[in-house]
C-alpha cells in the first residue's frame, strides 16, 4: 500500500519519501523554515513535539541545524508522568537528543515536571500554569500516531478521552489501559489552536492505522480523527 492509494481530502497535505532519511531531510527543513519564519514574524517561535521513536531522528538532526535556537520555545505534545531520567520520559528524551548541538540554547517547557513528589493533579494544575506563559497559538506541533488511533496522548481506551478532548484547558490527564504510565497530553483545543500541524509517520502499519481513520466515525474512538478534520501536513515514509 502506498499513501497515494488513500483519499485524503484536500485540506491534508501529503509529503511521501521512499526512505525515512529523506524524510527526515525534509522535515527538518520544513521544520527549520517554519520556525525562522516565525522569528522572523514575532521575534520568537513554538513548537511542541511528540515522544515515542518515530522523532528520534528528526530531533538529532534538528539538533545540528544552525538556527536562532535561543529564541524558540519547545514543548511536548503529551509525555508519561516519569521524572525526566526515567528512559521512557519524553522530556527526557527532548533533552538528550534535541536541546544538544546548534540547539542548546532552546528552552524546553516540559508538561510534567521533574519531581514526584506532587500529586498527578498538581502536575496538571502547574502544566497548565507553564502552558500558560508559552504563546498561544503554537507556531508549528508534530504529533506521532499509535496503531490504536492514538494522538499525543489522547487514548481510545482511556476513561479520561472524553473529558480530555472536550477540554478547554491546555492540558488533559490520562491514563491509557493499553499503554503505559499516566500522561500529560495537549488536549485538542490547544493543538487545533497551533498555526501548523504535522504528522510524522513511518512504516506501512501507520499507513493502515491512517487509513481507518480516514474511514467514518467517532472521533473518540480514533482521536487522530480530530486533527484529520483540520489542516494538517503528513510526512509518510515506509
Ligand atoms: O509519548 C508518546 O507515546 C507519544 O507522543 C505518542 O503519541 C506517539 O507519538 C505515538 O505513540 C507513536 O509512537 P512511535 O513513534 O513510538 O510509534
Amino acid at each position: 500500500m502506498k499513501i497515494s492509494d488513500l483519499n485524503l481530502p484536500a485540506h491534508i497535505e501529503c509529503k511521501s519519501f521512499s526512505s525515512r532519511e529523506e524524510l527526515t531531510h525534509a522535515l527538518v527543513n520544513d521544520v527549520a523554515q517554519q520556525l525562522e519564519e516565525a522569528i522572523h514574524q514575532h521575534q520568537q517561535a513554538s513548537m511542541a513535539v511528540s515522544g515515542g521513536r518515530t522523532p528520534i531522528q528528526l530531533f538529532h538532526e534538528l539538533s545540528l541545524t544552525p538556527l536562532d535556537w535561543a529564541k524558540v520555545t519547545l514543548t511536548l505534545a503529551d509525555d508519561r508522568c516519569l521524572k525526566h531520567e526515567h528512559p521512557d520520559s519524553n522530556a527526557g528524551l527532548v533533552r538528550h537528543t534535541l536541546l544538544q548541538n546548534c540547539a542548546s540554547d532552546a528552552a524546553l517547557v516540559a508538561l510534567f515536571e521533574d519531581r514526584l513528589d506532587l500529586t498527578y493533579q498538581e502536575q496538571q494544575a502547574q502544566c497548565e500554569a507553564r502552558l500558560n506563559q508559552v504563546s498561544d497559538p503554537l507556531d508549528l506541533v508534530i504529533l506521532g500516531l499509535g496503531n490504536d488511533g492514538h494522538t499525543a496522548s489522547l487514548f481510545p481506551c482511556s476513561d479520561d478521552i472524553e473529558s480530555a478532548v472536550n477540554s478547554q484547558s491546555h492540558c488533559a490527564l490520562v491514563t491509557p489501559k493499553t499503554a503505559p504510565y499516566s500522561r500529560l497530553t495537549l488536549t485538542p483545543k490547544r493543538i487545533l489552536n497551533a498555526r501548523r500541524r504535522i504528522l510524522h509517520i513511518c512504516g506501512e502499519d501507520k499507513l493502515l492505522t491512517l487509513q481507518s481513520a480516514l474511514s467514518d466515525g467517532p472521533s473518540i474512538e480514533m482521536p487522530i480523527r480530530f486533527f484529520l478534520a483540520h489542516p494538517l501536513t503528513i510526512y509518510w515514509s515506509a
